[in-house]
């Protein structure tokens, strides 16, 4: 089965299109307190999850302890729930087999996401995995994103759609391993309709401050996911993160009309 069926399945069932963020910032317990605390969140928000999504960069800045941990809870993560590994890793070909390799086969994640900068041969090796997926930064949910991304260029054409034409190259040669674009929600107003069958990776809301408004209306059917991290993990309020993903999850599902 491909990818975005998976993703689109998990929606269905669940009628969630909630992506639960795993970026932990433990106290002076270290790995080993990031541990039980995604133990936790894994286990009180996965009925509520369509995808999970844990950030490189929150388990390496734990050192070789943290990454343990990402490799040990993704064997253990529900089989259901699939599994984004936000990594936005972006180098020559021949060295992006490598990380294909790691992520795909090592640690059989399902998607992850990749920096398209370097061009289509970077993603090249991305590109025939049965069932996995990728997920370009098309327009991202900082304000420098202005920088490139959203610039037009001479042809009346923005930035961002020199990275969905990489998307469409893939889709008109064939390849298995189905490509979406990251969209951040803060930055999102006019992308939605220029990607309307792709599987976006939304992330922005929460502690970002996107606006679910820029959902609504943009009938999308394509199995897109919208992140939380912060506003689940580090809400501090006194709900439980079971409760603060269900309303996340209630939430998008009424922004999409689902
Ligand atoms: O690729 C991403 O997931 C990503 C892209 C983007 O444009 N903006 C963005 O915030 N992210 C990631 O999404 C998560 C957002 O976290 P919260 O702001 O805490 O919900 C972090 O892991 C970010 O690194």
């Amino acid at each position: 089965m491909r990818y975005a069926e998976r993703l689109q399945n998990r929606i269905a069932a669940t009628g969630s299109r909630l992506c639960v963020g795993l970026d932990p910032r433990p106290g002076d317990g270290g790995a080993a307190e990031a541990k039980e605390f995604l133990r936790r969140v894994i286990g009180e928000t996965w009925q509520h999850a369509a995808a999970f999504k844990p950030n490189m960069a929150y388990f390496e800045a734990l050192g070789i302890a943290g990454v343990q941990v990402l490799e040990e809870l993704l064997l253990e993560m529900p089989k259901e729930v699939p599994v984004i590994l936000d990594a936005k890793r972006s180098d020559i070909g021949e060295t992006q087999k490598y990380y294909a390799q790691g992520y795909f086969s090592r640690w059989n994640v399902d998607a992850v996401t990749l920096n398209p900068f370097l061009g289509y041969d970077s993603i090249e090796p991305f590109l025939d995995w049965e069932g996995k997926g990728i997920y370009l930064l098309a327009v991202t949910s900082n304000p420098g994103s202005a920088d490139f991304q959203r610039q037009t260029l001479a042809d009346g054409r923005s930035v961002f759609e020199l990275v969905t034409a990489l998307g469409d190259r893939a889709a008109t040669e064939g390849r298995k391993t189905d490509v979406g674009y990251v969209v951040g929600l803060t930055n999102a107003s006019g992308v939605f309709e220029r990607v309307p069958d792709a599987p976006l990776l939304v992330p922005g809301l929460g502690a970002q401050g996107g606006d679910l408004a820029a959902l609504a209306n943009a009938g999308r059917n394509a199995p897109d996911t919208i992140n939380v991290s912060r506003g689940i993990l580090y809400a501090g309020d006194d709900q439980s993160f079971e409760a603060r993903a269900k309303v996340w999850a209630e939430k998008i599902a009424v922004a999409y009309g689902l």
